[in-house]
């Protein structure tokens, strides 16, 4: 009957880590055409196809955005981010690890400046407004990303 029947495109993998340093978490507003322009984000990216861990792509994406080498890298959650109501709708897996940098006194420089304004560390319970949504999200659902030292 000659109907191509186009593939609905998959959902992507997005990775994104709460590094942390002290009491403070590293975000940046980010600048993008693709989700969340002008959104207070996570070093974040895409997981690359075939060539990856999760835990390899957090490291990549934070030496490529940052400069920053990251170690300990764990594990935290992972959520479903339907975009759909974007100029461009997508849908990302997000998967959220928590991290530390290797050398915890060096400080992140914006090494794209065209996709973030700037890495700053905020505490906690005085994080940036307006947030991206899936951290937003997790917030508001009280994930806390700070190890429990009991
Ligand atoms: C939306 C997010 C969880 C995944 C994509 O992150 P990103 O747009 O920063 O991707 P890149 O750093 O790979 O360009
Ligand atoms: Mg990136
Ligand atoms: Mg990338
Ligand atoms: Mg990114």
């Amino acid at each position: 009957n000659g109907i191509s029947m186009v593939e609905a495109p998959a959902p992507k993998v997005g990775v994104a880590v709460f590094l942390l340093r002290g009491k403070t978490v590293l975000l940046g507003r980010r600048r993008s055409t693709g989700v969340g322009d002008t959104k207070f984000s996570l070093p974040s990216g895409h997981l690359e196809f075939g060539l990856e861990s999760f835990e390899e792509c957090a490291a990549r994406e934070l030496k490529e955005e940052t400069g920053l080498d990251i170690e300990k890298i764990e594990f935290l959650t992972v959520t479903n981010n339907l975009f759909l109501n974007e100029v461009k709708p997508s849908h990302y897996v997000a998967i959220f690890l928590r991290a530390y940098s290797r050398d915890s006194l060096q400080e992140p420089e914006n090494l794209e400046p065209t996709k973030c304004d700037g890495w700053d560390w905020y505490e906690r319970d005085n994080l940036p407004k307006p947030l991206f949504l899936p951290v937003q999200k997790m917030v508001k659902d009280g994930l806390n990303p700070f190890p429990i030292i009991d």
